[in-house]
C-alpha cells in the first residue's frame, strides 16, 4: 500500500480564503479589521520564523497583526503589564504570546494573564477546562487542525482507535480529550511509555506529536493506519524540517499520512486565523447587544 498524502497547504489554503470572505463581510457591515497582537520575547530564530509566517498569513487574509519584540530578559511582571493593556485594546481582538517564553518568565501566569475572548491560542487555562467539557471558547490551533485535516479526508474518528505519541499542554493532552469528545477510544503515550510499538500498531489512526525525528517507523504501524505527523524538527545547520515519522518506511503501509513540511503546521496557522476571525466577529455582535439594549 502507498499512503495518500493529505495536503495541509491545499486545504488550509481553501479555509483561508473563507476566511477572507468573513473579514471583508465584517469590514463592510461594521468597519471593524480583525487584529492580532503577536509578543515575541527572545531571539530564538525558529520562532522568529513563524511568528513571520504567521504575521503574512494575517496579511493575506485581511487581518491586522502587531508585533512585540521583547528582550530575553523581560520578566513575567512586564509581560502581565502589556497583556493587561492589550486586554483592553478594542482594535486588538486576539493575542499571541508565542512560546517558549524565556527561563526566568512564569508561563502560567502569563497564560492566565490574557482575556480568555482574546485568547486564540487556546491556552488560557479556562479555555483548557472548555476542551475537557467539549466546548471551549477558542478551540487550541494544533489539535484542531488535526481534525479539520481528518475531516477534510472523510476520515470518521468516532469508534476508532487512536493513539496520540506525546502528552503536551498544547498538542498530546488537548488533542486527545478532543478526540474523546468526538467517540474516538484514544491511548495517550509518552516519553515514559514502556514498548511503545505495543500501543502504536493498536491504532487506526495514530497521531505523532513528540519532537523526535524518526520515532515512528514503518514497522509500528498498522497495514492501513491513518498516520498524523505533528513533529516540526529542524535538522541542525539546515533549513530544511522534519517530523517524527520515517516519512518514505511508513508511506509504504499507511493508508493515509501528512508530509513535514505542507501537513499539520499549515492548519496550525489557519486555526488561528480562525479563532482571530471569530473572535472579531463576536467582539461586533457584543457591541450591537449593547447598543440594542442601551439605545442612544
Ligand atoms: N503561542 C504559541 N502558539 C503556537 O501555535 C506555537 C507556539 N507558540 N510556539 C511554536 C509552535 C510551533 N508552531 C508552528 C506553526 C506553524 C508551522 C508551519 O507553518 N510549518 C510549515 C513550514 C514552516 C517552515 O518551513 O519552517 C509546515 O509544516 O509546512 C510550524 C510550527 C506554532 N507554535
Amino acid at each position: 500500500m502507498t499512503a495518500r498524502l493529505i495536503d495541509g497547504d491545499a486545504i488550509s489554503r481553501r479555509i483561508r480564503e473563507e476566511l477572507a470572505v468573513r473579514v471583508r463581510r465584517l469590514r463592510a457591515r461594521s468597519g471593524v479589521v480583525p487584529g492580532l497582537a503577536v509578543l515575541l520575547a527572545g531571539d530564538d530564530p525558529a520562532s522568529h520564523v513563524y511568528v513571520r509566517n504567521k504575521q503574512r498569513a494575517c496579511a493575506r487574509a485581511g487581518i491586522s497583526s502587531v508585533r512585540y519584540d521583547l528582550p530575553a530578559t523581560v520578566t513575567t511582571a512586564e509581560l502581565v503589564e502589556l497583556i493587561g493593556n492589550l486586554n483592553h485594546r478594542d482594535d486588538v481582538h486576539g493575542i499571541l504570546v508565542q512560546l517558549p517564553l524565556p527561563p526566568q518568565v512564569q508561563v502560567r501566569r502569563v497564560l492566565e494573564a490574557i482575556d480568555m475572548g482574546k485568547d486564540v491560542d487556546g491556552f488560557h487555562p479556562a479555555n483548557v477546562g472548555g476542551v475537557v467539557v467539549g466546548e471551549p471558547l477558542f478551540p487550541p490551533c494544533t489539535p484542531s487542525g488535526v481534525l479539520e485535516l481528518l475531516a477534510h479526508e472523510d476520515i470518521e474518528v468516532a469508534g476508532r482507535n487512536v493513539v496520540v505519541v506525546g502528552a503536551s499542554n498544547i498538542v498530546g493532552k488537548p488533542l486527545s480529550l478532543m478526540l474523546v469528545n468526538h467517540d474516538a477510544t484514544v491511548s495517550i503515550c509518552h516519553a515514559k511509555t514502556r514498548d511503545l510499538a505495543q500501543f502504536t500498531r493498536l491504532a487506526d489512526i495514530l497521531v505523532v506529536a513528540a519532537g523526535v525525528p524518526g520515532l515512528v517507523t514503518a514497522d509500528m504501524v498498522r497495514e492501513g493506519a491513518v498516520v498524523i505527523d505533528v513533529g516540526i524538527n529542524r535538522e541542525p545547520g539546515s533549513r530544511r524540517i522534519v517530523g517524527d515519522v520515517d516519512f518514505e518506511g511508513v508511506r509504504r503501509k499507511a493508508s493515509y499520512l501528512t508530509p513535514v513540511p505542507g501537513g499539520v503546521g499549515p492548519m496550525t496557522v489557519t486555526m488561528l486565523l480562525q479563532n482571530t476571525v471569530t473572535a472579531a466577529e463576536r467582539s461586533h455582535s457584543a457591541a450591537v447587544d449593547r447598543q440594542m439594549s442601551h439605545p442612544a
